[in-house]
């Protein structure tokens, strides 16, 4: 932890300025800023705007849940996400003046639906991470890296076993709950992602799925440019993100690749290289043995039918995820939700039934953390038979919190442009000109933060809300609904799910 009067990352405490820091995004429990010069992010707590004037915690509070963000992403998750993905960061405590100036700073650039909820100001403690969207490896005067961050989503349907409606066997979350979503205003238009298709390890399935999140990104895709957020969805807004403007910033990366006809790449050509540069990224592994593997979803789980993707064309088989890629990472962990939560909601009674009549048990069985090794150890060694206790019901249900954190987590992948591919010489250009761009690529996990015991119940009710309005409209929705048809796709290749697949 860095207190006041000490530093961190190069920053003294003391003399924190707002004006170093402006906006970077937020979602529902946190706002983060940015360093206007060094590479890294405050991420600070948020709280319903009604608790503005009453902070709904004290500071230890506060800073114990931090730490348990720290301990949770640092012990817990990182072991089964792995290390190489994970920065977990470090608390810190910041001069509370120093918070309310910028939180009146950065208000005016707040989107209007997130200010439902308001920064904590009071407590001064914040989370302090490397900024992923500008890595530090990256030498300034070069060619600015791209960052694409993904909020992949559950990538797997539940097993019959436990579910009450066998849609649920058919028809991933995802796309029932776009239904949902649109259904109740929070999107205007319908996603046509499925993140099935994404988790296949399947290129040409992967690329459609980002083919379909590049045209509707909603809350699940986002790319910035040099830190700077140039294409994401508009909350609240009826326009469709500018993909023109999208193609204006990427075309300058992608200039030498293998689709250029008459020295002009078409545009379906610049974003054809960009999704398979991504896709490339999302498969790598950083080492390990890369090979593809069968996953444990098995055919009739990892296909969802409510996905536009054409089984028939399948054209490379269907190669798995390799096992040191994060999406087999996150996919794996995901699949700690076993019982689905028809199935984990009887083991949570027995635990908040067990927890009414003995209070004191809530430490003992480490509901609240702490987020350590005993607590890995009591997923991981989770008995496969409920003999009836409330330890078997606890594991299930820390597994089942840890499987919610994996479903949702966002994936940033750095897209550094190497130092050749920026070197201008003619002669070396045209020896270049038929093979696809290079970059060096990393990939980092967000957002692993524990999901709270207390949760569970609401996460029942959205499940039998989504699905209820699914089978209720039949998979129908309100005119319109549909994402447009940017002029990039068009209607033969979103009916054909033909595919701008180039083998590398
Ligand atoms: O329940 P879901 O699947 O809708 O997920 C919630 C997310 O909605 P999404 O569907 O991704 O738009 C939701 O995201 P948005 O606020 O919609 O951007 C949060 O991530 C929420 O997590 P938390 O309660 O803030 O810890 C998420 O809630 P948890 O279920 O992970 O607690
Ligand atoms: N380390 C980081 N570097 C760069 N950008 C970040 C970092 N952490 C978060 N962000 C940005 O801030 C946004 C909000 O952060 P985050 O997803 O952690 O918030 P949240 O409130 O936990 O989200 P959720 O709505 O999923 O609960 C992210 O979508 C991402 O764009």
């Amino acid at each position: 932890m860095s207190v006041c009067g000490c530093s961190f990352h190069g920053m003294e405490v003391d003399k924190m300025d707002e004006n170093d820091w402006k906006y970077h995004g937020e979602g529902n429990k946190s706002l983060v800023v940015s360093h206007v010069q060094l590479s890294r992010v405050l991420r600070l707590l948020k709280y319903p705007a009604e608790d503005s004037e009453n902070p709904p915690q004290t500071a230890e509070q506060a800073f114990r849940q931090i730490q348990n963000i720290v301990d949770f992403s640092s012990n817990v998750m990182s072991n089964l996400l792995g290390e190489k993905f994970i920065h977990s960061g470090e608390v810190v405590k910041l001069p509370l003046e120093f918070v309310r100036q910028l939180s009146i700073k950065i208000q005016h650039q707040r989107p209007a639906w997130r200010c439902d909820k308001v920064m904590d100001i009071y407590s001064g403690c914040a989370l302090c991470l490397p900024n992923l969207t500008s890595p530090a490896l990256h030498q300034p005067t070069h060619t600015p890296p791209l960052c694409i961050e993904i909020k992949p989503k559950c990538g797997f349907l539940p097993s019959p076993k436990h579910v009450s409606k066998d849609i649920k066997t058919k028809v991933c979350r995802f796309c029932m709950h776009q239904h949902y979503k649109v259904a109740n205003g929070k999107w205007k238009r319908r996603s046509l992602y499925c993140p099935l298709d994404l988790f296949s390890g399947n290129r040409q399935r992967m690329h459609f799925a980002v083919r379909h999140l590049v045209e509707e990104p909603q809350n699940n895709f986002k790319i910035f440019k040099g830190g700077q957020c140039i294409y994401s969805s508009k909350e609240g807004s009826d326009d469709s993100p500018d993909l023109n403007c999208l193609l204006h910033h990427l075309r300058p990366y992608f200039m030498y690749g293998n689709n250029r006809i008459n020295s002009h790449m078409t545009s379906k050509a610049v974003l054809s290289d960009f999704i398979q540069v991504l896709v490339n990224a999302l498969l790598s592994g950083g080492g390990g043995d890369g090979g593809g593997l069968t996953d444990r979803r098995g055919e009739s789980r990892s296909f969802c039918e409510a996905s536009l993707f054409n089984k028939e064309r399948i054209r490379h088989g269907s190669q798995g995820l390799p096992s040191d890629s994060v999406l087999f990472r996150i996919l794996q962990t995901q699949m700690l939700d076993t019982l689905d939560i028809e199935g984990l909601f009887p083991l949570y009674r027995r635990v908040e039934q067990h927890l009414q009549d003995f209070p004191k048990e809530r430490s003992r069985l480490q509901i609240d953390g702490p987020y350590n090794e005993a607590f890995l150890e009591k997923l991981q060694k989770c008995s496969s038979e409920d003999d009836g206790s409330v330890e078997y019901a606890a594991a299930k249900v820390h597994q089942y919190r840890v499987a919610m954190t994996a479903k949702d987590c966002s994936i940033m992948v750095a897209l550094v442009p190497s130092a050749e591919e920026e070197d201008d010489d003619e002669g070396q250009r045209r020896l270049r000109d038929f093979r696809p761009p290079a970059f060096s690529c990393s990939v980092s996990i967000l957002d692993l933060d524990p999901k709270p015991f207390e949760s569970i119940p609401r996460q029942l009710r959205l499940d039998q809300k989504i699905v209820s309005c699914y089978l209720r409209t039949g998979g129908a929705l309100p005119k319109g609904s549909l994402p447009p048809l940017p002029g990039i796709f068009s209607a033969a290749e979103r009916e054909e799910c033909t595919l701008l697949f180039h083998p590398m």
